[in-house]
């Protein structure tokens, strides 16, 4: 991908299970260089993590001392489980100029808002509940009682979604991974003349 006008945090959320792994992936297959923070968990790995590919897998004694030492951008409490983005690698590629790309849940998407103005916030919708429930089922990566206890939490962030400046509709992985390159490229509308992050 060509070096953006300007370095733009773009971040991707939406309920569990609507496919934020799955068109991320899409993205990178046809431009390996966007940038993807990786976030620090408390979670366990499931099968097939890779400590350092999929996240930072740390006991909560390490997350405790990264918040202690003002290392996480944001973080959040999300089913059990505590998640964060590690300030330091975002800082140095948007100061590259190139964009980077947090895909995170939405405790996190509105501290990233409040402390980062010019972010641009994606949501990831599922084209119905009923899909939604399927695709988290279909994964098969939680027991019954997470999947209710994440799906609780979906209901609460579908509300939410006009908190974001996009609403992109996850019907089809290709479909939605070639509109958020495009938001990935698009100038911020900060370096617009006229123009505002928050139009
Ligand atoms: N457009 C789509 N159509 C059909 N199935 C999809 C689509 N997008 C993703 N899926 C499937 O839905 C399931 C959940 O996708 P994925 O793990 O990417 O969700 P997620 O939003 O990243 O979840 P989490 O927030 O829990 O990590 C996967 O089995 C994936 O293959
Ligand atoms: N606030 C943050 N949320 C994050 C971060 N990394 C991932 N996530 C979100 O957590 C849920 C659950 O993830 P899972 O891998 O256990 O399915 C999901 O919505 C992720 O997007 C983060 O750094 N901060």
């Amino acid at each position: 991908m060509a070096a953006a006008t300007s370095a733009r945090l773009t971040v991707l959320s939406g309920p569990s299970g609507v496919g934020k792994g799955t068109v991320v992936a899409a993205v990178r297959q046809r431009h390996p260089d966007v940038w993807v923070s990786v976030s620090v968990t408390t979670r366990r790995p499931r099968v097939g993590e890779v400590d350092g590919v999929h996240y930072h897998f740390v006991e909560d004694a390490e997350f405790d001392r990264l918040i202690a030492t003002d290392g996480l951008l944001e973080w959040a409490e999300y089913a059990g489980n505590r998640y964060g983005t590690p300030v330091a690698p975002v800082a140095a590629q948007l100061a590259t100029g190139r964009p980077a790309l947090l895909e995170i849940e939405l405790q996190g998407a509105r501290q990233v808002r409040a402390r980062a103005q010019e972010a641009q916030l994606v949501f990831l919708a599922p084209p119905s509940w009923g899909e939604l429930v399927s695709r988290l089922a279909g994964r098969g990566s939680e027991p019954a009682a997470v999947q209710e206890r994440r799906l609780a939490i979906a209901q609460a962030e579908l509300v939410s979604s006009g908190e974001f400046d996009v609403v992109v509709v996850n019907d089809d992985v290709a479909r939605a991974a070639d509109e958020l390159v495009g938001l990935l490229t698009a100038p911020s509308p900060s370096l617009c003349p006229g123009g505002s992050a928050h139009e």
